[in-house]
């Protein structure tokens, strides 16, 4: 139990733990890759996973808490490798509640030649509104991979960026979002890669793509529990 006086804080890293499953269950991460962060309502504060635990032996109270410049606030374990890059992103784009890294194989195969997926499948206007961008090259550890995805997503439909010959980055109104959109990605990157192998691919005209991120943001499934985040104005 969180020594933090937050309520809600328990919770949110239980949710965030479990999400951790989900990255395994969709194929997403193999061994110890991959991690998962959620912004504390109200709080300057994140919750993500320790560095390099096996996801079997996550449990809640193994989470970690930081402040949004990345440093420790509550948590034994030593912190994601990825923390202040999460930390960065948050601090950069207050509509994001959660983020998300993987290396799910298709769409870091794409990122490792630098090429953006290109919208042109409807699943792809439905849940990206564009193409997957590639972001910068960014060496581990600090905050440059953080400065990479809000270059590149800030002010783009995509939920997910292409982090040059590296992997997914996926933001969300929530964790479960982010991770919703890491899914997504692997499977139009796989879907894409595959029609290459058959024949030139065809980006979807804007108009379509327009249409269909418009449907599937405002009027595909239960409206009350989705709820898309607003691309926000790029940074002067
Ligand atoms: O991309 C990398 C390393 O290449 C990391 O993101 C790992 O994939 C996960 O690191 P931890 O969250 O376990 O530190």
């Amino acid at each position: 139990m969180s020594s933090l006086d937050i309520p809600g804080l328990d919770a949110l890293k239980a949710e965030v733990c479990a999400l951790h499953a989900e990255l395994l269950r969709w194929g997403l991460v193999a061994w110890t890759s991959g991690n998962v962060s959620a912004r504390v309502p109200g709080h300057e504060l994140m919750v993500i996973k320790p560095s390099g635990v096996s996801y079997d032996d996550l449990t809640p109270d193994k989470m970690i808490v930081a402040d949004l410049d990345g440093n420790l606030v509550e948590g034994t374990l030593s912190p994601s490798s990825d923390t202040a890059a999460h930390a960065y992103v948050y601090r950069n784009m207050p509509e994001v509640g959660g983020v998300v890294h993987t290396h799910s194989p298709y769409a870091t195969a794409w990122s490792a030649v630098a090429q953006p997926i290109p919208c042109a499948i409807t699943a792809m206007g439905d849940e990206f509104g564009d193409d997957i961008p590639v972001g910068p090259f960014a060496l581990i550890g600090d905050d440059s991979i953080g400065q990479g995805i809000v270059s590149t997503l800030k002010g783009h439909r995509s939920p997910a960026v292409l982090m040059r010959q590296h992997g997914v980055f996926t933001i969300g109104k929530n964790a479960k979002a982010a991770v919703k959109a890491a899914v997504m990605c692997e499977d139009v990157a796989r879907t894409v890669h595959l029609a290459r192998q058959l024949g030139p691919v065809a980006r979807l005209d804007q108009a379509d793509i327009d249409k269909l991120y418009d449907r599937y943001q405002n009027v595909y499934g239960q409206q009350a529990a989705q709820q898309p985040i607003e691309p926000q104005g790029v940074e002067a």
